[in-house]
């Protein structure tokens, strides 16, 4: 109150392009009726306002009450590690962004606050005649051109003419500061060479319960005055700025707003979170919701949408549908808001750091370069604008942009692969970690499979914590009833909503099937260069994945490459939903035919539910899936599935079935490969290894000859033989020597009798 004496006039308007948006709900008759204002041009207008001011001002208590304008300053193209939020004001300095934003920091809850604190809960009651809500924050946008010269020069006393006109007009109103909340000045900054231009929407309505205090936007006075305002806040803040740095000259202007937002933002999240998010996030953003849906505040709701509605236009188009007129919000929607927005504010910040910490921005998804890149942003920005005018406001999140699971917001970054019955997205959450989003669409598919896709749920819950197996970080069955146990008994037909199983998971860079191409285009002769080390590392974690699962009694059934995926080095197992889903009929053919999985298929497999010779039904068990590891080896070693000459399915179907079929073996330097390759392969499921003896294959664990053992002559005999193991006869018969010496050690009997009669 103290500078009322020194405050300059508004700068005239004629004296720069003030393009007016159309909004100004400006004060009317109701409220303003006794200055006429309406009439006034705006250097009358003013003065009847100050006048008027001075008139109701209550003597020294003012600048007690009420708060002090603030300024942001948020240059975009230097984003600070501190950054977190709010850049949804922006401009444009020759390709560098600078944006500035002024706003009275304030809010109700803080304003009554202090008055109890004061006075006592009485002092916070408010007068007789205002009604019980408190008032939107108006908001005040146009566009300001102006040479940089006469901004400088012009600014600097004017940087509280606003917050002093601000508080005398609520006075004359007669509104308690508990009741008003803060006016809201964006002012977008955008140097060009020597210009500075400055733009703000202007925008203004005061609202309450049952009576709007002010509307309309034929006052070209206030309009003007607006504008003033708004060109004041910000050249204020430039003069102020510049002052501190005027050695900077040109390019100190960027260097100093980058300090400038700064403290902002500090002061943001740590000084004063509700009142001043409140305050922050709305400028230039508010504007957007206001235009479309003035806002109404009680005075016992928190600010928080209002600060959400900053997010909105921040991040992406997607967000910019959170803005949801506020008078349809109910407690619970507000929540719900907020939670929304609250990820997509994290989501944003933690992307922004990310960018600063130097990772690849071309490799976001464009609704996440833009937050680095001001001028799209701004063009976005100023898209998504008209978009969100036209559009219907009814979804909180744009599902072209966004999943929502849980409640929690994931963005797309991109699909990663379809499968048959599902697609897989790589996406983000709100703290920043990339997860893969498997979707999968539910209409039109029966019960029963409908059923078994929630099982591939429950076995990856059982399978939590196991670190070979990828892991399930949340999930959301939209059809609530098949959650239900029994449900898949119950209920026929086909789901007919458009229903979803909606799973996050671990993310895997690279699965299998590209790394054994990868492998293959770098040896031109497979055969014969064959990396072994490669080779043994991978198949031992193949063997550690599927025993884990054996281990829990999960029979895949879908073993393939392309489902053993790369996770930060080491191999992990995805998809259990076939197994159970369409183990039982043909379904699970016709899905493999489609995908190409017939190449992995076991004869059993193939037979399933038929009867064998001795009339017993033929049942797909844990063989079935060394079967599929075996053809998954042999791919390895050979680079083609062992029956893929047999396009087919009917001649793949004729010759997997046909124990007498003999499967060729190309020559290999190390024939334990082959004999490995063997034990998976056969055709008898009941001789085919299990997996802690392939674990201790000969392929994985060479024999290392060793010194003649006195006490165990024959392990010393076995290890020689074992030399000769490149003589597939010797290796073989040495293989069969290894299992009938662990036979006997787990009898106990282990004397050199004993192993030579069994071996007879
Ligand atoms: N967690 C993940 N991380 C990365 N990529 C994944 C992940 N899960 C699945 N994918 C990719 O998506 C593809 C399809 O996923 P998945 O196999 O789970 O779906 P599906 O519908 O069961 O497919 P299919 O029936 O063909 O096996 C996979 O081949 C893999 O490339």
């Amino acid at each position: 109150m103290e500078r009322k004496a020194d405050l300059p006039a508004p700068p005239p308007a004629t004296s720069q392009s003030i393009p007016i948006s159309a909004a100004a709900d400006a004060l009317t008759s109701s409220s303003f009726s006794s200055s006429s204002s309406a009439s006034a041009s705006p250097p009358d207008f003013l003065r009847h306002v100050h006048a008027a001011i001075k008139r109701h001002r209550p003597p020294g208590t003012m600048q007690s009450n009420f708060p002090r304008a603030r300024r942001v300053l948020v240059p975009q193209t230097e984003p600070s590690k501190s950054t977190t939020t709010i850049s949804s004001m922006t401009g444009n300095m020759s390709g560098k962004m600078l944006s500035l934003s002024g706003a009275v920091r304030t809010s109700n809850v803080a304003c009554c606050q202090k008055k109890e604190g004061a006075s006592g809960p009485a002092a916070a009651t408010p007068p007789v005649n205002q009604e019980e809500s408190s008032i939107t924050p108006p908001s005040i946008s146009g566009t300001i051109t102006s040479t940089r010269d006469h901004n400088i020069k012009q600014l600097g006393s004017q940087k509280d003419d606003y917050e002093l006109m601000f508080d005398r007009e609520k006075s004359a109103l007669g509104i308690s500061s508990s009741q008003l909340a803060p006016p809201h000045v964006s002012v977008d900054v955008d140097f060009k060479k020597d210009k500075v231009f400055l733009s703000a929407d202007a925008q203004l309505t005061f609202q309450s319960d049952n009576a709007r205090l002010t509307s309309g936007s034929k006052m070209d006075g206030m309009s003007t005055y607006l504008h003033s305002l708004a060109l004041t806040e910000g050249e204020g803040y430039l003069a102020n700025r510049a002052t501190h740095d005027q050695d900077r000259k040109q390019h100190g202007i960027e260097s100093m707003e980058v300090s400038g937002r700064d403290e902002q933002i500090y002061d943001l999240h740590h000084a004063e979170p509700l009142t001043r998010c409140s305050a922050m996030g709305s400028s230039g953003v508010t504007t957007l919701s206001v235009h479309s849906a003035p806002t109404f505040q009680s005075t016992r709701a928190p600010q928080a949408p209002t600060q959400m509605s900053s997010c909105a236009v921040e991040t992406s188009s997607g967000i910019l549908d959170n803005v949801i007129p506020k008078e349809q919000g109910t407690a619970v929607r507000d929540v719900d808001w907020q939670q929304n927005n609250q990820q997509l504010l994290h989501m944003n910040e933690a992307l922004k750091e990310r960018a600063v910490a130097g990772s690849n921005a071309s490799s976001l998804p464009s609704q996440i370069r833009s937050t680095s890149n001001p001028s799209s942003s701004l063009e976005q920005g100023s898209s998504q604008l008209n978009k969100a005018d036209k559009a219907p406001r009814r979804k909180k999140f744009d599902p072209d942009v966004f999943f929502k699971v849980n409640g929690k917001l994931y963005q797309k970054l991109g699909k990663i692969g379809s499968g048959g019955s599902s697609e897989v997205h790589k996406v983000i959450s709100s703290d920043c970690m990339i997860y893969a989003l498997k979707k999968i669409k539910l209409k039109g598919r029966d019960y029963p499979t409908a059923y078994g896709f929630c099982q591939e749920i429950e076995y990856l819950n059982k399978l939590k914590g196991k670190s070979n197996i990828i892991q399930l970080i949340d999930y959301e069955v939209t059809d609530k009833s098949l959650l239900q146990e029994g449900s898949m008994k119950i209920k026929d037909g086909r789901i007919k909503d458009d229903h979803h199983i909606y799973m996050v998971l671990e993310y895997g860079e690279i699965d299998l099937a590209h790394m054994v191409a990868q492998k293959l285009k770098e040896t031109s002769n497979p055969s014969l260069q064959i990396d072994e080390n490669w080779l043994r590392f991978y198949w031992q974690q193949m063997l550690e994945a599927v025993k884990t699962i054996h281990e829990e009694r999960i029979v895949h059934s879908d073993l393939k490459p392309a489902n053993f995926l790369l996770v930060r080095g080491s191999l992990k197992l995805i998809d259990f939903g076939i197994a159970k889903a369409i183990l039982s009929d043909t379904t699970n053919i016709q899905r493999d035919s489609q995908v190409g999985t017939l190449n992995y298929m076991s004869p059993e497999a193939f037979m399933c539910n038929e009867h064998d010779a001795n009339g017993s039904t033929i049942k797909c068990g844990r063989p079935s899936d060394i079967w599929s590891l075996g053809c998954i080896l042999y791919q390895m070693v050979y680079g083609k599935t062992p029956f893929s000459e047999y396009k087919t399915f009917w001649a793949k179907f004729k010759v997997v079935t046909d124990r007498n079929y003999q499967i060729i073996y190309e020559p290999v330097s190390n024939p334990w490969l082959i004999d490995l390759m063997r034990r998976c392969l056969a055709w008898d499921r009941n001789e085919r290894w299990r997996i802690p003896q392939l674990l201790q294959h000969p392929f994985l664990v060479p024999p290392i000859a060793r010194e003649p053992s006195p006490d165990h002559p024959w392990k010393a005999l076995l290890e020689r033989v074992g030399v000769y193991w490149n003589n597939p006869d010797v290796s073989r018969l040495c293989s069969e020597l290894h299992k009938v010496v662990a036979e006997c050690e787990k009898a106990g009997r282990v004397s050199a009798t004993d192993v030579e009669q069994s071996t007879l």
